[in-house]
């Protein structure tokens, strides 16, 4: 307590010498620079290692202004999962260019929160004032202090007590002002956190960029086992799709993101309190010791660059870490998602193998770096202690001399930590300042590479601007007529080798689909798939696209679908609204059977329902005309009648319609591909493109299917928040399919033959009928 007093603000945020509960540390367990084991996070208490004797509490109060909260110490030496913000980006010596660089990235990230976020700006104002506030309290403490041990050294009773009571009363009113500060610093870190993740989430969503980006993952992850960062100046792009190679995203987003947020904003406070402290102390140590001046000079500048020095092969290895960590956890990720194929080949042993080498290249590293920390620590540790003492050694002359007071050292060799933490910052920080650039690096080069996936942003958009289309909600809205032609890609980049792909609704030429001059190529370039397509695909015209396995033909429903870019010529065809694409291999959505049916249009959906600032990008239908017992019936079209039975309680469909499962490891390949037929009912397309989406069926069943299609009444849908009356139902819908049986001729009226680059197309024969001695073996 005594040593707590004469130090402001630190007597409220620490205690002295471990004898204080310490509130601060309790619910976050921080890296503490000061106490004997200071790369170790202290989990959950006050946990502080005895101190030397006469450690002076204001190196707590420097602690806690340098502290990094929540990740700080995880830069070293943590295992516990950690801060993303430590990995690649190069460990290149920092320049002053590099610097000013990662300062521009850093403020293009940072800045359109503050920009655009009201609530985020009130939060910021209120940090400041608060920080203000606490900074004051803290020089009152220092004075107080000061007096207090005057009144102690002189034996003078009567002002030790005036003393004590102007402490209690200095307590009442700065206690509440250290607690709220730091209340306002996290509520403004969550907040921030939270619009940043959804905006990276929005980025992420928007033009697919997830599937360009995911793409990319799967090439690079084969081939080397490793994945290779994306950097600005040195990006490893895909063989010329023009898409950067991006490891994790799924841990930039969660991990990077709330690094960021939580490391910006304890940095920026970190500048603005040491500013602060450096006005407010230098002046109250020049005006009782100016000698000290010299000497913090010297010490932080000899400390600043014995650590540098020492420290510098932790980069490097820092760089290393969570990629090694991502590498291995993204192996078992792998297995699990993989476990019955995994089990039926008895692969256990290969996954196993592969797992235990990731592991010991994690510990590799993990033993590296213990060894460059404790060269480090040997140092810092030393040098930690030493700041007890230098202060007090250089003024201690004048004490003996009888020159100055107890209380007149007690001050200052407050104010001399004070400054002293101020001016190195970087000393305190060291490990975490050079994780937190290679955290800026790996979080902008993922923008970067979203931007460059997504075609409807340019190269001068900033990092986290939404497309424009996002902005003034043009993508997929109907004009007066319910035509709309939206182009995704400019017409200057089909010189560039893209494909052009239009919208239209072309609803008074009965044409769904027209595909001009197509030549179609792998992403990588290397292989023509498809050379110099023509061809119109009319209402009512049904098409079977045929050919060898490997002969391009999912890969044209990936062009249409706009997934797949490289090459030439156009497509046009009726926007997303009016398209249903059944892939090869169906997928089940979290969440209850109905919602596999509603897929992917949700029940509800509303901006409230998503974060402050949070923009849709489709323009989803609600199928508020469906109810219950639709989709019911829906299930006994596609032979699924029992399902709401099996997986409810037996006797009311309704509660196993809203039963959740993992539905994918639940239904058997053949039900999850009626299922999908089941979605086909419910969201009724003008369009339907199947890529060998009954392969899992009986032909029996394929019949029911395909029958199902051909009979379906469309019912034009009425769009959420129009008045319309719906248009005229129109018999059947026209489907598109990719296929290897020769049953499925029988429901198709043209054939598309893909062989070597060229095609061929036939109308496929009257005569061709379904075998009505279709029965299954
Ligand atoms: N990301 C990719 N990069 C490079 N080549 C690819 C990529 N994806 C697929 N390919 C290649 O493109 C070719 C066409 O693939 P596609 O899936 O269109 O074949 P398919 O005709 O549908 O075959 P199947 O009948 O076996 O399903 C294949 O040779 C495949 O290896």
């Amino acid at each position: 307590w005594c040593s707590g007093i004469g130090v402001g603000g630190s007597v409220i945020a620490g205690g002295g010498g471990g004898q204080f509960v310490c509130p601060t540390r309790r619910s976050t367990g921080h890296r503490d620079p000061f106490s004997t084991h200071s790369h170790h996070r202290l989990h959950g208490e006050c946990n502080i290692r005895s101190r030397p004797i006469g450690q002076h509490n204001d190196n707590r109060a420097a602690w806690e202004r340098t502290k990094v909260f929540e990740l700080g110490s995880k830069a070293n030496g943590d295992d516990d999962g950690g801060s993303s913000m430590i990995n690649d980006g190069g460990g290149d010596p920092m320049t002053l260019a590099k610097a000013s660089r990662l300062l521009s990235t850093f403020w293009s990230m940072a800045y359109p929160y503050y920009h655009e976020s009201r609530p985020g700006r009130r939060l910021f104002y209120g940090m400041i004032l608060l920080t203000l506030v606490n900074s004051a309290v803290s020089v009152m403490f220092s004075y107080i202090g000061k007096d207090f041990w005057n009144a102690l050294s002189s034996k003078d009773a009567a002002e030790f007590y005036v003393m004590m009571i102007k402490f209690g009363g200095a307590l009442i009113v700065g206690a509440p002002v250290s607690v709220l500060y730091r209340f306002q610093r996290e509520q403004l870190a969550v907040h921030w956190r939270e619009w940043m993740t959804d905006r990276t989430l929005q980025l992420y969503n928007s033009n697919r960029v997830y599937y360009s980006l995911e793409r990319d993952i799967a090439g690079v992850s084969s081939a080397s086992g490793t994945t290779p960062d994306y950097d600005s100046t040195r990006a490893e792009v895909d063989g010329g799709s023009g898409v950067a190679r991006i490891d994790n995203p799924d841990q930039r987003i969660t991990e990077d993101v709330r690094t960021f947020t939580a490391f910006s904003l304890q940095l920026f406070i970190t500048v603005v309190t040491s500013v602060i402290d450096l006005v407010s102390f230098s002046l109250i140590l020049y005006s009782i010791q100016p000698q000290l001046f010299a000497t913090i000079i010297v010490y932080a500048m000899f400390g600043t660059f014995t650590t540098v020095y020492i420290g510098r092969s932790l980069l490097p290895l820092n760089f290393d870490k969570l990629r090694r960590e991502a590498d291995l956890r993204y192996l078992l990720v792998r297995i699990r998602e993989n476990a019955e194929s995994i089990a039926f080949y008895g692969g256990e042993d290969v996954e196993g193998k592969e797992a235990t080498s990731r592991l010991s290249r994690v510990v590799e590293n993990r033993r590296d770096i213990n060894v460059a920390q404790r060269n480090l620590e040997f140092f810092t540790t030393c040098y930690q202690y030493l700041i007890q003492v230098v202060p007090v050694a250089v003024v201690a002359p004048q004490y003996f001399s009888g020159a100055i007071q107890l209380g007149v050292i007690s001050q200052s060799n407050g104010a001399f930590n004070h400054i002293l933490s101020d001016l190195t910052v970087i000393v305190n920080q060291f490990e975490q300042l050079s994780s937190f650039s290679a955290g800026i690096e790996r979080l902008s080069s993922f923008f970067l590479a979203m931007r460059d996936a997504d075609s409807s942003r340019s190269s001068t958009d900033g990092l986290l601007a939404l497309p424009k289309e996002m902005l003034n909600d043009s993508l997929r809205v109907d004009d007066d007529n319910g035509d709309a032609s939206v182009m995704l890609h400019s017409e200057d980049s089909d010189v560039g080798g893209v494909i052009q792909l239009n919208f239209e609704r072309m609803t008074g030429q009965n044409v769904l689909l027209r595909i001009n001059k197509l030549s179609l190529m792998t992403p990588d370039r290397k292989r023509t798939l498809i050379d110099n397509l023509d061809l119109t695909v009319h209402e009512g015209e049904n098409m079977l696209i045929v050919g060898n396995s490997g002969s391009g033909k999912s890969s044209l429903l990936r062009a249409i679908a706009g997934l797949w870019t490289s090459g030439s010529g156009k497509i046009t065809r009726v926007p997303d609204d009016e398209v249903y694409f059944l892939p090869q291999r169906p997928y089940c959505a979290l969440g209850s059977l109905k919602d596999q049916l509603l897929y992917p249009s949700t029940e509800s959906l509303s901006p409230e329902d998503y974060p402050e600032g949070h923009r849709l990008s489709r323009a989803h239908l609600l199928r508020e005309s469906i109810t219950d017992q639709d989709l019911l019936n829906v299930l006994e079209k596609v032979d699924l009648k029992m399902l709401p039975y099996r997986f409810g309680d037996g006797k009311d469909p309704i509660k196993g319609l809203n039963a959740v499962l993992d539905w994918g490891n639940t239904l058997s390949l053949g039900e999850q591909q009626r299922l999908a037929f089941g979605r086909l009912i419910v969201n009724q397309p003008r369009l339907v493109i199947l890529d060998e989406a009954t392969s899992a069926l009986d032909v029996v069943s394929e019949a029911n299917m395909y029958s199902l299609l051909k009979n379906m009444a469309r019912k034009e849908l009425k769009r959420a928040g129009s008045d319309d009356q719906p248009k005229l139902s129109r018999p059947g819908m026209t489907f598109i399919s990719v296929g290897h049986r020769p049953t499925l001729l029988a429901y198709h009226d043209v054939k598309l033959r893909l062989s070597d680059g060229s095609y061929s197309l036939e109308s496929v024969e009257k005569s061709v009928t379904i075998p009505r001695d279709i029965k299954m073996l």
